[in-house]
């Protein structure tokens, strides 16, 4: 059964079509890296699989199921800015989780707020947009859902902790589940993706094992990236 098998989905925003009849066919056990340039849709997609856009047209499936309660629990999302209060603590965070969600492992949590030195009793706004990327990382990946969907999770991370982040969702990541990773800064999260996800004018330009790509190309992903979106 495929993870993720999305068929000619269309959504337009006032006219403009942002996903035009998008096919997606993913396998279970994978990082997937969700590529392409700022607006190109990665966003949009992410929502729709997460269940929190529901203005489109086509068939979406996740494990088989269509989009709706049933997958909703089956999803563990990532929005690309931490959607809650300022004044929480990280420990405040893990309780709201813990309470929203029956799969939240709070032990898992806290280990992995210790291996980003994130103290629990820190406060969201004294937490620099690193710190608050490596807290929803943890919050994240704490619950046991069988596809993970994290937007720009290294948005704010300056590059000498971007490898922190990427190790620990390495790390937190259970190997029988999916995540898939939307990002601009293939460089960074190259090391980790099985499969590498193009998309472009609305479609999906490219969708195959990395290490093939790379053969394929003779050259790294980054590499890839630039030639084929001309950068
Ligand atoms: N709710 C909305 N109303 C109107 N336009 C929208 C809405 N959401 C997204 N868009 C538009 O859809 C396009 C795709 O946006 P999306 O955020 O999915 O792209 P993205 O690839 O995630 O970009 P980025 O890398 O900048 O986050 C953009 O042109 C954006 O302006």
């Amino acid at each position: 059964m495929k993870a993720v098998e999305c068929k000619k989905i269309d959504i337009d925003y006032r006219g403009k079509y942002v996903l035009d009849k998008l096919d997606l066919s993913l396998e279970p056990g994978h990082i997937v890296g969700l590529m392409g340039p700022n607006g190109v849709g990665k966003t949009t997609l992410l929502r729709i699989l997460a269940g929190l856009e529901m203005s489109y047209k086509g068939e979406v499936e996740i494990f088989g199921e269509a989009i709706g309660k049933i997958t909703k629990n089956m999803v563990s999302y990532q929005p690309d800015h931490l959607p809650l209060p300022k004044d929480l603590t990280a420990e405040a965070c893990v309780d709201l989780y813990g309470h929203f969600f029956d799969d939240f492992d709070r032990e898992k949590a806290f280990y992995m707020l210790k291996s980003f030195d994130l103290e629990p009793s820190r406060r969201i706004r004294e937490m620099s947009k690193g710190m608050q990327d490596k807290l929803q990382v943890a919050l994240t990946l704490s619950r046991k859902a069988r596809l993970y969907l994290m937007d720009e999770p290294i948005g704010g991370v300056d590059p000498l902790a971007r490898k922190n982040v990427i190790d620990g969702i390495l790390d937190g990541f259970d190997t029988e589940a999916t995540l898939i990773i939307s990002t601009h800064m293939v460089e960074a999260i190259e090391p980790i993706i099985d499969t590498a996800v193009f998309l472009k004018e609305g479609k999906v330009l490219l969708n195959e094992d990395v290490e093939a790509l790379r053969g394929r190309y003779g050259k790294d992903l980054e590499a890839i990236f630039r030639e084929v979106y001309d950068v």
